[in-house]
């Protein structure tokens, strides 16, 4: 008996109904004869019944109607959670492996971690046969040329050595990243693992977390490390260019398309894309997204041909992509395409034991940029900042950390910046002010803050030498730009 074991994936689902073959209808009217076709699934149960009759009649149509096609119901914690996903394989292998003499495993259909765990499990059983498709209907034998028992023992020997000595054994990658505490260290170890992977990641984390720097090292660290790393922040783009942006356009694909231009999917390729603020895409863009990742393929925009591509998604977000798929605002497939390897950023406030090093490297980089400027003296940090800023929460992390740094170091009037200095540079409502019983502002309140504004302005506008951009980096500023908004709007000339 031959038998098929598949996990049923989106696109099967989605090509059926366009009367198209995905992987496993490919395999089944293309590939060997097969006697049973088991299909493991655990959502999208109102169209199983579609999918298998559609699948039925096509097999009919190519004399294959003596091929049986069973979708079982499974539990998963997740589509991606390996251990459920490893303990309902382990249960129907264990079945086929005593009535089937040849046991195909489809590695395309379902999420990484299906595969992940096909892969491991299918390689020590010796009638099974693992096999792939590709996005033009080729049915693919993979042979895995490594032998798991040989390298697990030389693997877990060097896991051990490192894991003995004290300084294990880490890409200089991740020496931008501060790790002293418990938290970070283990962080960055989980993130190097990541790296070499080269399976998606999803870096997770508030706001001036550090993501994005995450997301450098682990591209650095990565065997594309010598490739193009493009980043794009999902939130900036304007909806009517998202998809030209990321998957590029032909010439008169639309008003103002005079030439051809490649997306951020084809300048990575070979290399990494980070998605910042991935929560952004619009709906639209997911579908696309999720295609692209699915069937590593995209189609510039007003083309009918599509490109092969090779590129490793690195996603961030503050939002809670967990919540926004189950209010429909996020694509529950695209989420598990690209959680594979997550890496939770923790928030500034959960971390003080990295504080005094990460000040100490911040103060270097202002420092170094004020050197530039002759009336400019290099500035120390006292201990009682250095505990000030341990002791407050940072809303904006390592982004305010930074910008308040700044700041202290502009408006202190020593060589050495203090608790006051750091206190007082601080923007988040309510910090700055001393609490009182009483409390009033001069006149307009209007007004009072515009003069704060204007009086901020024009000093950082000295300090720089009327340089915007610098100015508007020392004052908390998005870009030169805001700050050119804030000048017009206070009256102040360019
Ligand atoms: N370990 C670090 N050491 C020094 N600076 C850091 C470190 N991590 C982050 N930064 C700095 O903090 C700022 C915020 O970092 P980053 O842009 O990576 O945060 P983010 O979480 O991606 O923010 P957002 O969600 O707003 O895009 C940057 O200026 C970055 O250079």
């Amino acid at each position: 008996m031959a038998t098929l074991l598949s996990w049923l994936g989106r696109t099967d689902l989605d090509q059926m109904k366009l009367d198209k073959s995905a992987s496993i209808a490919t395999i089944a009217l293309k590939g060997k004869t097969l006697d049973r076709i088991i299909i493991l699934a655990s959502t999208w149960e109102d169209e199983w019944y579609d999918y298998k009759e559609r699948l039925e009649r096509k097999l009919a149509c190519v004399g294959r109607s003596k091929t049986s096609v069973t979708i079982l119901r499974v539990r998963l914690v997740s589509p991606i959670d390996y251990s459920s996903i490893t303990k309902v394989m382990q249960k129907h292998l264990g079945k086929l492996s005593s009535d089937s003499e040849q046991i195909y495993l489809n590695l395309t259909s379902g999420t990484p971690a299906m595969a992940v765990v096909s892969v491991l499990l299918g390689k020590s059983i010796a009638k099974c046969q693992l096999l792939q498709t590709s996005p033009k209907g080729e049915i693919i034998e993979v042979e895995i040329p490594v032998d798991f028992a040989t390298e697990y023992t030389k693997a877990s020997t060097s896991a051990l050595q490192s894991l003995t000595s004290d300084n294990p054994r880490l890409s200089p990658a991740f020496e931008a990243i501060t790790a002293k505490s418990d938290t970070m260290r283990y962080l960055v170890k989980k993130a190097q693992r990541l790296a070499l992977s080269d399976l998606p990641a999803l870096v997770l984390g508030e706001s001036g977390s550090g993501k994005e720097v995450m997301a450098t090292a682990i591209h650095n660290a990565s065997p594309r490390s010598d490739k193009t790393f493009r980043a794009v922040n999902c939130g900036a783009l304007p909806e009517n260019l998202v998809d030209s942006i990321l998957f590029g356009h032909v010439r008169g694909a639309f008003t103002g398309a005079d030439k051809d231009h490649s997306g951020l999917f084809e300048q990575a390729n070979g290399g990494t894309l980070f998605l910042d603020e991935v929560g952004e895409l619009p709906l639209g863009v997911q579908v696309k997204l999720l295609r692209a990742l699915q069937q590593k393929e995209i189609t510039r925009v007003g083309d009918v041909k599509s490109k092969v591509i090779d590129v490793r998604i690195i996603a961030a977000t503050h939002q809670d992509l967990f919540q926004m798929t189950s209010e429909g605002t996020f694509r529950e497939d695209l989420f598990y395409r690209l959680a594979v390897g997550v890496i939770e950023m923790p928030p500034l406030r959960s971390r003080a034991e990295d504080i005094p090093e990460l000040i100490d490297t911040l103060m270097s980089d202002i420092n170094q940029q004020a050197e530039k400027h002759p009336q400019f003296d290099s500035k120390k940090i006292s201990k009682d900042a250095i505990q000030f800023a341990q002791s407050y929460s940072w809303p904006g992390n390592i982004r305010e950390l930074w910008n308040t740094l700044n700041r202290a170091v502009l408006w202190s009037e020593a060589n050495t910046v203090l608790a006051q200095d750091l206190q007082s540079s601080i923007l988040s409502a309510g910090t700055s002010q001393p609490r009182t019983n009483s409390f009033s502002v001069p006149g307009d309140i209007q007004q009072y803050i515009d003069n704060i504004k204007k009086d901020a302005v024009n000093s950082a506008l000295g300090y720089s030498r009327r340089n915007k951009s610098k100015a508007a980096e020392a004052l908390g500023l998005k870009s030169h730009q805001t700050l050119s908004g804030w000048m017009t709007k206070l009256g102040i000339e360019e």
